[in-house]
């Protein structure tokens, strides 16, 4: 059987397409709810399920006007496939984590402001409360710093991903980003990384915090990604 072009991917997937499209376009309304992103930065995007194709915010649109016909339809190469809009400036990256991780289906860029000063420091948000344990399992890392237009943030927070349990990364000088399996949980991780990330901060102005033991990160973080909910 020959392998499908990204066109008869989209033909073969067109429902679940026009679902994520406006799924992704609600998600998107969730940045600015949580104050995650001024004007027009931060995106998000989800992967096709069972196709190499993706589906991501355009680049520079303001959060009031997306709409589901505003998300573009790209393949994980970053190619754009259908959409009236150009891509996110990240889409490269976002393509790069898809098609390294299959276990990825969302991913969330903000400029969160309490999230983006650790990051703009450098500094990895230590794991000294039990909500952080819960959602990271751990500290949440700084990545390297990468320029936009290519790949290399997506290989920045893949390498930094691979030593953590953290769905988010802090990348240096730049912002946050975060994965899980469907864009939802991306989005979800961007509001507990700044819920996290403003928290230690205020903590810090009073005193040194501490981190938790270990063994309880493992035990709240298990419980956590096990018993927790419904
Ligand atoms: O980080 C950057 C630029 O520094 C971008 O991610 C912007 O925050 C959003 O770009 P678009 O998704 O609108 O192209």
């Amino acid at each position: 059987m020959t392998a499908r072009t990204p066109a008869e991917a989209l033909a073969a997937h067109r429902e679940a397409v026009e679902e994520l499209r406006a799924r992704v376009s609600d998600l998107h309304a969730e940045l600015p709810r949580w104050n995650l992103v001024t004007w027009t930065s931060g995106n998000v995007s989800a992967r096709v399920p069972g196709a190499d194709l993706m589906v991501i915010k355009p680049s520079g649109v303001s959060y009031d006007d997306l709409g589901p016909a505003d998300i573009v339809v790209c393949d994980l190469r970053g190619n754009v496939v259908e959409g009236r809009h150009r891509p996110s400036s990240d889409t490269f990256a976002h393509a790069h984590l898809y098609r390294e991780r299959p276990d990825i289906g969302g991913v969330v860029h903000t400029h969160s402001p309490y999230a983006t000063a650790w990051a703009a420091r450098g500094e990895a948000i230590p794991c000294v409360i039990t909500a952080m344990a819960d959602e990271f399992g751990g500290d949440i890392p700084v990545g390297p710093f990468a320029l936009i237009g290519d790949d290399a943030i997506g290989r920045g927070v893949l390498d930094t991903l691979a030593g953590h349990r953290s769905p988010a990364v802090l990348m240096r000088g730049h912002g946050v980003f975060t994965v899980g399996p469907t864009a939802a949980s991306a989005v979800k991780a961007a509001v507990m990384c700044e819920d996290a990330a403003h928290t230690v901060h205020i903590a810090r102005q009073a005193g040194p915090v501490e981190r938790l033991p270990q063994e309880h990160i493992d035990a709240l973080h298990e419980r956590y990604r096990t018993a927790y909910g419904q």
